[in-house]
């Protein structure tokens, strides 16, 4: 099992994944790859997403594929079943990280505030993520959590785009900034894979 602070050193960014279309799974995870992305966040938000796991999982060995939605103890034991190699939460529960933590598949959960940051610590868990992060603050609020608690990592997500990545990944406290332009709905429904590799290529480029 890989580390999440080596999943977030892998790639500048995390392509956060929405596939309604099994069918999409394989050519969409390829098509990230090529591009340069290997970490995959899957989101749980439609009903074939547990399978496109286990497809990509299956057909793409160079992919790090990741379950995103992971919201309670029911999703957190379908993504793991599923094989998922890390998981990724929109908010915190204790329930849910105390279940990620027995499970041993890391968990990059997603926090707002100080207080939230500070019950990970106490759970041990130092790399999140920061979501929604232009709606809770942004790069702003990142470097005001920042002072107090260096010693957190964090990968932005929500509203991170080709416009203010850099700016993100340039912060001291951010290794990788998770978002879907890459990979959005309408290329995804235009099967347009190259499209969608290039937006890789051009997203893996950023330095972190
Ligand atoms: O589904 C989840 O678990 C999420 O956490 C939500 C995603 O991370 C954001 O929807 C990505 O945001 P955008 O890049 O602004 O589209």
């Amino acid at each position: 099992m890989t580390a999440i602070k080596d999943i977030m050193h892998t790639s500048p960014v995390i392509p956060v994944m929405v596939i309604n279309r099994l069918e999409h799974a394989v050519p969409l995870a390829h098509a990230l790859v090529e591009g340069g992305l290997k970490v995959l966040e899957i989101t749980l938000r439609t009903p074939v997403a547990l399978e496109a796991i286990k497809r990509i999982k299956a057909e793409v060995p160079d992919a790090i594929v990741g379950a995103g939605t992971v919201i309670n103890q029911e999703t957190l034991k379908q993504a793991v079943d599923a094989g998922s190699e890390f998981l990724v939460s929109p908010g915190v529960t204790d329930n849910l990280i105390d279940a990620a933590l027995k499970s041993g598949v890391p968990i990059l959960p997603g926090v707002i505030s100080p207080s939230e940051v500070m019950r990970l610590l106490e759970k041990g868990i130092s790399e999140m993520k920061f979501f929604p992060a232009e709606a809770a603050g942004g790069i702003p609020m990142l470097k005001s959590i920042g002072g107090p608690l260096p010693q957190v990592t964090f990968c932005p997500t929500g509203g991170v785009s080709p416009k203010n990545a850099a700016e993100y990944l340039a912060l001291k406290n951010v290794a990788c900034v998770g978002g879907s332009w890459m990979a959005p709905a309408d290329l995804v429904d235009a099967e347009d894979w190259t499209e969608i590799t290039r937006r890789a290529k051009e997203a893996s480029a950023l330095s972190a």
